[in-house]
């Protein structure tokens, strides 16, 4: 079965699956970090997808001198060919597009390229975007007959990409284009646009006066405007996205929209240092990053509409654990990430509720599993009111999954058996804190761990505590949800009845 999920929301920033897993990072050396180097270092390396916010007044600009010696010096004494630079410099302005427009509703993309590098940088990006999935056209009206760029226009050809010519665009380039780059001119630009570029710049600037327009992404520099001094007369474009190359030009500190990004993830340190470039770091293995504040965003208007497939009584499983595993599995192998964790809601006994995200660590017909101290909160609820309720939600699936019933320790032997089976740290870390109570600094806990760490270094085994062990959650309600167009989604719900003295699960279907 193939599904196709489609996301309509406004654009917001996307979050690609992280590359790298925390275990991948040891306690002892984020200890050797300062505060604020961890603090980033776990954001960064954890998830991939976090944004890494800049403050832009710490961000160095270059000028139109500087950037041009920068380039000079790459490919000169530091042994970089153009081409290079030119293939990270567009694979960072398609990452940077494809982290906040999504295909499934930005996939028309136009790419405008200029007669420099620019638009070379614009031709790369095309390519990679293709491979992201988007359906890009090409507009190239002055064709450098280098090789470099003739091969880059073969290569699209070869994968179908559309050239299409100015005659042919569109004059309201708002139909036929979600999203268009900018890839005009970049940080060699002077005087004022030259034909054809001066009628393609007053397209786009035709297009702010439109209520539904495409979004614009220029790549270095918004075309047409003083690399140094931006849109000083205010006539220019207004880019919604800018992909700064290497460093900010001056010019973008006029740039007012919402994503600046930088890419050009190449700079050696001795660049950096000559330039005196104070520069956000990249997260992870990313092209490329955010700088500057997050986007201002309207949060009354920030809605999602689903369109999934439908959800039919006669295509799901009549045994509800069957139907889990199934989503669970199409979760997984989806890619996405933590598809076991799950929302817990217990009550107390004066019927507070309280929720809390956990790890499904194993379900089968006897129940859902998970894992925690005993006298933790979530553990003192339970202790006084047996009941719990699970939920799932797998955004990028637009699935939820909501399941209910009373609940119960396992065994010590299983208990035992998965603490054993945890990677040696997160056994101390259970050792360590004595969940939901209160410390008196982080440094309680990480000296601690590192006692614990020295005592077993020789590989010893570590004791589980007797309060650490997992709950099971034998389910009596479940529910599917699938997310449909115009919040008329599809609910079934599965409850355990008594049905002529056996127990059965009866399907029903809720409004949404
Ligand atoms: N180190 C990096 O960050 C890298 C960045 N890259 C990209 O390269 C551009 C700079 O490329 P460059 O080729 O030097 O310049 P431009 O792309 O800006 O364009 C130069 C061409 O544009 C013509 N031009 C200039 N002004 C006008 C105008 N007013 N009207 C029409 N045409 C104009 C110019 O022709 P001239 O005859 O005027 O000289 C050139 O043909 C940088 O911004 C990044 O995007 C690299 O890809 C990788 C390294
Ligand atoms: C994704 C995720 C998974 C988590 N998994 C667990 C878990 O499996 N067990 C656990 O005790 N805490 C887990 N936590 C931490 C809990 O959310 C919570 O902070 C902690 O258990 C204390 O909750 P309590 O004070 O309500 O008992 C997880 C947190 C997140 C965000
Ligand atoms: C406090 C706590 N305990 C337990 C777990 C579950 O971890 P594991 O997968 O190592 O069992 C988590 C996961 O986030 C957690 O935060
Ligand atoms: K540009």
């Amino acid at each position: 079965m193939t599904f196709s999920f489609l996301l309509q929301s406004s654009p917001l920033p996307v979050s690609p699956k992280p590359l790298l897993s925390q275990n991948q990072y040891s306690l002892s050396s984020l200890l050797s970090l300062n505060t604020t180097q961890r603090f980033l270092g776990l954001r960064t390396l954890s998830t991939k997808s976090t944004p890494n916010m800049q403050d832009p007044t710490s961000v160095s600009y270059l000028s139109q001198r500087e950037a041009a010696e920068i380039d000079e010096t790459l490919m000169g004494p530091l042994g970089f060919s153009v081409d290079q630079l030119m293939e990270l410099a567009g694979l960072s302005v398609a990452t940077s597009v494809a982290e906040v427009y999504k295909p499934s509703e930005y996939g028309r993309v136009l790419t405008i390229c200029g007669p420099g590098n620019n638009g070379g940088d614009g031709l790369v990006a095309a390519r990679h975007l293709h491979h992201f999935g988007y359906k890009p056209s090409i507009c190239y009206p002055k064709r450098t007959p280098k090789s470099l760029y003739t091969g880059l226009v073969t290569q699209l050809e070869s994968l179908s990409v559309p050239f299409v010519s100015v005659d042919d665009l569109p004059e309201d380039l708002s139909k036929d284009f979600d999203v268009i780059i900018d890839a005009i001119f970049g940080f060699s630009f002077h005087g004022a646009p030259r034909p054809p570029f001066d009628d393609i710049i007053r397209r786009l600037l035709s297009l702010q006066t439109l209520q539904k327009r495409p979004a614009i992404v220029s790549v270095d520099i918004p075309s047409g405007w003083h690399v140094e001094e931006g849109d000083h007369e205010g006539g220019g474009i207004k880019p919604d996205m800018l992909v700064s190359l290497t460093a900010p030009k001056l010019c973008a500190k006029r740039f007012c929209g919402p994503h600046h990004f930088l890419g050009g993830r190449f700079v050696p340190p001795s660049v950096a240092e000559k330039y005196k470039l104070e520069l956000p770091s990249y997260p992870g293995t990313s092209m490329c990053v955010r700088i500057g504040k997050p986007p201002k965003v309207d949060i009354s208007a920030m809605r999602v509409n689903y369109v999934s497939p439908e959800l039919l009584e006669d295509q799901v499983e009549t045994d509800p654990i069957l139907q889990f595993r199934k989503w669970f599995d199409e979760a997984v192998a989806a890619g996405l990430r933590e598809t076991n964790a799950m929302a817990l809601s217990t009550t107390n006994k004066d019927r507070k509720p309280s929720s809390r995200m956990v790890l499904l660590k194993g379900f089968d017909e006897n129940g859902f599993v998970w894992f925690t101290n005993y006298e933790s909160k979530k553990g003192s609820d339970l202790s006084e009111n047996p009941f719990a309720a699970l939920l799932f939600y797998w955004e990028d699936m637009n699935r939820q999954v909501r399941i209910e019933g009373p609940v119960e320790k396992i065994s010590e032997e299983e208990s035992e058996n998965y603490y054993h089976s945890r990677p040696r740290g997160s056994q101390i870390g259970a050792i360590v804190s004595k969940q939901s109570s209160v410390v008196p600094g982080r440094h309680v806990l990480y000296d601690e761990y590192e006692e614990l760490t020295k005592k077993y270094s020789d590989g010893s085994v570590i004791p589980k505590p007797k309060n650490w062990g997992g709950f099971r959650l034998r389910p009596n309600l479940f529910e599917f949800w699938q997310g449909q167009p115009s919040r008329l989604h599809d609910r079934l719900q599965y409850s355990l009845q008594d049905v002529n003295g056996n127990p059965a699960w009866i399907i029903r279907r809720l409004a949404p």
